[in-house]
């Protein structure tokens, strides 16, 4: 059962962030805020370059905010980082092309000083998981671009992480693979009761894969619209005929297309989905 919102969760009050390249200034975000209870899915949507990115950098601590807090499981995403309670899964997400697939997915492990017979073992079972048993001895140009995918997936989930991460982990398949991995992915979800945080540029996916769907505004991004997607954890493919999916589907498109930056109205959030 979820819990109360940034106490084991994933927590962004009020988060701000200024990027400073030399003479040149970007305000990336404004006074985002975000409350994902633990064992939720969520996405972010929005415009490209509107901060979704960033905001997941923020909590996977590769940036800093300027301003305001980020809260993995109630600590900082420093400390998170530091406890490998999270994993972060990107669409660059990247195979040692000169190692063989098990050793690929062995590597975070590996990296945290797991001994060499756990390392098999846990790297195994996430290959399996991803349903890419009998190519542990592949190497990464063996594999289609959705099967490198999955054993980026399979390297993220060795470590269990309680967090899940996702950066457009899906941008760069066909259609058809990567609704089959949406579907693999919320079985995983399911099995492994990971909290997930996805950046997507698909509307349809966002509502596959989420409890909850932030839209963010054009940069300064800031989360502007929030949808609940009321269809539990048993989730089947025929979810997308069913009506209410055409109705959160609209209701996402008319969020992300209003007039550039004006507020757009709130969705009631409901008390496991709370926005600060
Ligand atoms: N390291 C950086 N240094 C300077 N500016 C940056 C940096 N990273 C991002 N930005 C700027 O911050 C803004 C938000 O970028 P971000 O990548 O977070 O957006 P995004 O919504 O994820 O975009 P996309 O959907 O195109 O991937 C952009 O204007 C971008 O140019």
């Amino acid at each position: 059962m979820a819990s109360q919102p940034g106490e084991s969760g994933l927590s962004i009050r009020d988060v701000g962030m200024v990027y400073r390249r030399g003479e040149q200034v970007t305000t990336a975000l404004v006074g985002c805020s975000l409350e994902i209870p633990e064992g939720n899915w969520a996405s972010l949507i929005g415009a490209s370059g509107c901060g979704k990115s960033t905001l997941l950098r923020i909590l996977a601590d590769i940036v800093r905010p300027t301003s305001g807090t980020a809260l993995v499981g109630g600590v900082t995403p420093a400390e998170a980082r530091a406890a490998r309670t999270f994993a972060l899964v990107s669409q660059q997400s990247t195979m040692l092309p000169w190692r063989k697939i098990l050793a690929n997915v062995e590597l975070g492990l590996e990296v945290a000083g797991v001994d060499k017979v756990e390392r098999k073992r846990r790297a195994e079972e996430a290959i399996e998981l991803v349903g890419l048993k009998g190519f542990e001895q592949a190497f990464p140009s063996e594999l289609s671009g959705g099967m490198r995918q999955r054993a980026a997936i399979a390297r993220a989930l060795t470590l269990k992480p309680r967090f899940l991460l996702m950066d457009e982990p899906f941008g760069a398949l066909d259609e058809i693979t990567r609704e089959k991995l949406n579907f693999e992915l919320l079985r995983i979800l399911k099995e492994t009761s990971a909290t997930l945080l996805l950046v997507t540029h698909s509307i349809s996916e966002a509502i596959i894969l989420s409890d909850t769907v932030a839209v963010m505004s054009p940069r300064p991004g800031r989360i502007s619209h929030v949808v609940d997607i009321g269809f539990g954890h048993e989730r089947t493919g025929a979810m997308r005929d069913d009506p209410q999916f055409g109705a959160y589907e609209s209701e996402l498109r008319h969020a992300l297309h209003g007039p550039a930056g004006a507020p757009r109205p709130m969705a009631t959030p409901s008390p496991s989905h709370a926005l600060a």
